[in-house]
């Protein structure tokens, strides 16, 4: 994955872990407070049923009460014990008594009103009739609800029915048993009765929650409008929303650790493992004595996405220890035959040299990985020389098993850095190693007051006596270049001859040193050797 995929990538991790939790608290919230609301209406439809039975059975009590009285109708004794029923009552607000649809009297005297033949009501399974939302009589302003029986009537407040309109709890809508509407206001001035969710709902704005109630046929509607909503949520928010934020940062938290850990050094050397980020460059090696070019060293670089190259000291290290450098050695194997396997078809007397990482030398695995990237190339084993340095050697014994290996296979081994680590002789002797090349640090010395500029004299001595070639590295002037070739170094490398080159510069570089130098025919290449 790219780097701004990775940047990209925890940006939206960051984004959808934040949004997301927050999304689910409004909806969780808004779910609660519809739940909560729900059981706030149901409760109080409960009360509202509780108090439509009582005042109804207040109401029938009274109306069957005066019905058992034997008194004369409409006498001054029979309507004071209409006015004593009616006040002992809490629901009742008028008595009266009717004959032939005449209103004959009601608890203020005698009335003789004509009650109209709809307003006869509707018949109760208690025997009782019912009538809702009548036109004031009685002298009512309010709507009543009239109850009659037995040649009486008892007049109710319908506005008893509901809740004080002062709680604005909710929207209660009441059917008395028959279906019947109860109105909480006045008639309008054209005689329709406002029905209470008309009453106080907003216009327009319908309820989001509503909850019914019945018992023994009379419902209770409970409704709230909208904006009530809003202090639930509130509520639910309050309790939601830490939990919300926590794992708001807990997503933006685990996007910074993502893209930390993808951005880090480490994460960003496996990204370019991955995608392949990598290619060498060849540095030239030359023979002392004649100038000619014999081959190469095969260094790696980094090239990131930005096409800037990272040099290997800054990333071998990281490699080998995070355990990515088997992959980086098998990349430089197979750049070296794409980049180089023509030159070294054509010219037989080219090697290349390839540094080999510590784990590629201990556990062997080098030996079919090569066998692998050359096998049909027409590249011979002999034009490939190994290179370690001391840190292969830790595991002495699979160090020496695979060199061992590769030298049977037809290849080159050196071994590379020497005498930068503390105990070079022990290994020189016990590995089977061809060639030894001396350290820069050594050459930097040469000709100079440094305690180390004797150092590369021994490290001659001890690769003469031993048979080993030598190849000098870091050889910047020419007069460190004299000093090798009088001391009898067959080979060097450095920047007095060339810097590391792309392939195509190297294949260059090569046919003009053949030009510049001319290459004497019985010269035999190390290769030949
Ligand atoms: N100042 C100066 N420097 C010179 C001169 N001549 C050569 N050099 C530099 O010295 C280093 C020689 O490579 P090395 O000792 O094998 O040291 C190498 C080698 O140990 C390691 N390395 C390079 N490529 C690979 C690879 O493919 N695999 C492994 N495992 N290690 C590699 O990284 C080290 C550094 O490589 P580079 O940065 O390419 O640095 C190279 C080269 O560019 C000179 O005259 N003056």
């Amino acid at each position: 994955m790219r780097r701004w995929r990775v940047i990209v990538v925890a940006v939206l991790l960051a984004l959808i872990g934040t949004t997301v939790p927050l999304a689910a608290t409004l909806y969780m919230s808004w779910q609660m407070a519809l739940a909560a609301q729900r059981e706030q209406l149901g409760h109080a439809a409960e009360l509202a049923l509780a108090r439509a039975g009582s005042i109804y059975a207040d109401a029938a009590t009274t109306l069957r009460s005066i019905a058992a009285t034997d008194f004369e109708h409409c006498s001054p004794a029979h309507i004071a014990l209409m006015r004593q029923f009616a006040i002992a009552s809490l629901a009742t607000r008028n008595i009266g008594y009717v004959n032939s649809g005449v209103l004959e009297c009601d608890i203020w005297g005698i009335t003789q009103q004509r009650i109209p033949r709809e307003d006869d009501g509707r018949l109760q399974p208690d025997g009782l009739s019912l009538t809702v939302n009548d036109r004031p009589r009685y002298s009512e302003q309010r709507p009543s609800m009239v109850l009659r029986f037995g040649g009486y009537e008892v007049v109710v407040d319908q506005l008893r029915f509901f809740p004080s309109p002062s709680l604005q709890l909710a929207v209660i809508e009441i059917r008395a048993p028959g279906d019947i509407r109860l109105v909480t206001e006045d008639p309008g001035p054209e005689g329709t009765p406002i029905v209470a969710a008309e009453m106080r709902a907003t216009p327009g704005e319908a309820p989001l929650a509503s909850a019914a109630r019945t018992a023994r046929g009379w419902t209770v509607i409970a409704r709230e409008p909208r904006l009530s909503l809003g202090e639930h949520m509130r509520n639910a928010q309050l309790l939601l929303l830490p939990l919300a934020l926590f794992l708001a940062g807990l997503f933006a938290g685990l996007a910074i650790w993502l893209s930390r850990r993808r951005l880090s050094p480490r994460g960003e050397l496996a990204l370019a493992v991955r995608n392949r980020e990598f290619l060498a460059h060849y540095q030239p090696i030359i023979e002392l004595a004649t100038g000619r070019c014999i081959g190469a060293e095969a260094l790696v670089r980094w090239r990131r996405p930005d096409g800037s190259l990272v040099r290997p000291d800054l990333f071998i290290p990281l490699a080998e220890e995070t355990g990515f450098i088997g992959p980086i050695t098998d990349h430089v194997v197979e750049r070296v035959v794409d980049d180089l396997g023509d030159l070294l078809r054509r010219d037989r007397r080219l090697h290349i040299a390839i540094n080999l990482g510590a784990a590629d030398i201990s556990s062997g695995r080098i030996l079919p990985v090569l066998e692998a990237a050359l096998a049909d190339t027409g590249i011979e084993p002999q034009q490939i020389w190994l290179e370690a340095t001391e840190r292969g050697f830790v595991d002495i014994e699979g160090a020496r098993h695979t060199l061992a290996a590769l030298r049977r296979r037809g290849h080159m081994t050196a071994i590379d850095d020497f005498g930068t680590g503390y105990s070079g002789l022990k290994y020189l002797q016990r590995l089977p190693v061809d060639a030894l090349k001396i350290d820069k640090s050594f050459i930097d010395a040469v000709g100079t007051e440094a305690p180390t500029s004797h150092v590369t004299e021994h490290i001659i001595a001890m690769a003469r006596e031993l048979k080993l070639r030598i190849v000098a590295e870091g050889v910047e002037t020419e007069a460190q270049a004299a000093y090798l070739r009088q001391r009898g170094v067959g080979f060097a490398q450095g920047w007095l001859f060339s810097r590391a080159l792309p392939p195509e510069e190297f294949a260059a570089f090569c046919t003009r040193n053949r030009k510049t130098f001319g290459v004497p025919a019985n010269v035999e290449t190390l290769a030949a050797e």
